[in-house]
């Protein structure tokens, strides 16, 4: 394991920790999550997946519990490192509809879910390209989706996303900073320009009130008037 890898850990596990003991009364089912979100942190460096950090899965249950969501997307499963950090923040019987191409992330996901004592029930977990499953699903239907895939494809998923929304509904755009490079008009790489696009597709949509943190590369929020 990187030490980068190994320093997120010990974070995830910190501030699992601390969340879990104003979460709980007991620490059976606690410790449970907390092992399966450390398992997952290495899962994902072992399988090279750029998880999302202790700080924004903080952020991502929180969002999950503000919105009393019962019904969550995430573009880009992983190996459920965020997935842990939403369904710890819906409601008990929330539904997380998860989207991959790579079956093998879905797989490891799902192991996470389980050793998280998460019931089979509440992930829905979709295999396939984004661009082709978000269609697929309702319009005006969902509390929270959380953008986190292809960065290629991020204004397509910004646009899928918001009419995914419910009114009050919120999005939510890991990576969005792109190291400082979005704010930056000479950065001109495709992933970039992508970044930007999906940035101004949120702030430029009366619909929508954003903000973006300063959590990790950037998390773009926006929620649905
Ligand atoms: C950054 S990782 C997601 C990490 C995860 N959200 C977490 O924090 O644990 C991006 C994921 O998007 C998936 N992905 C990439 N392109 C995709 C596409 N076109 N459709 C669906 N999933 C895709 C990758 O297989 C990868 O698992």
């Amino acid at each position: 394991m990187s030490n980068d890898a190994e320093a997120m850990l010990t974070h995830a596990e910190k501030f699992a920790a601390t969340w879990n003991r104003s979460q709980s009364d007991g620490r059976g089912a606690t410790d449970a999550v907390d092992s399966a979100l450390a398992e997952a942190v290495e899962r994902s460096a072992d399988l090279g997946i750029d998880a999302v950090g202790p700080s924004t899965g903080i952020a991502l249950s929180m969002f999950a519990r503000m919105l009393d969501a019962r019904t969550v997307v995430e573009i880009g499963t992983g190996a459920g490192v965020s997935g842990l950090w939403l369904l710890r923040g819906m409601r008990p019987d929330g539904v997380l509809t998860s989207i991959d191409i790579e079956p093998e992330h879905q797989r490891s996901a799902k192991r996470a879910f389980l050793g998280a004592g998460v019931a089979a029930s509440r992930a829905r977990m979709i295999n396939g390209h984004a661009l082709e499953v978000l269609p697929r699903l309702a319009d005006d239907s969902y509390d929270l989706v959380f953008v986190d895939a292809a960065p290629i494809d991020h204004p397509r998923y910004v646009a899928e996303g918001i009419r995914l929304l419910r009114p009050g509904g919120a999005l939510v755009v890991h990576g969005a900073q792109r190291g400082g490079r979005v704010t930056d008009p000479a950065q001109r790489d495709p992933e970039t320009v992508a970044a930007r696009e999906a940035t101004r597709l949120v702030a430029e949509n009366p619909e929508l009130l954003p903000l973006l943190f300063p959590l990790g590369d950037g998390l773009l929020c926006a929620v649905r008037r």
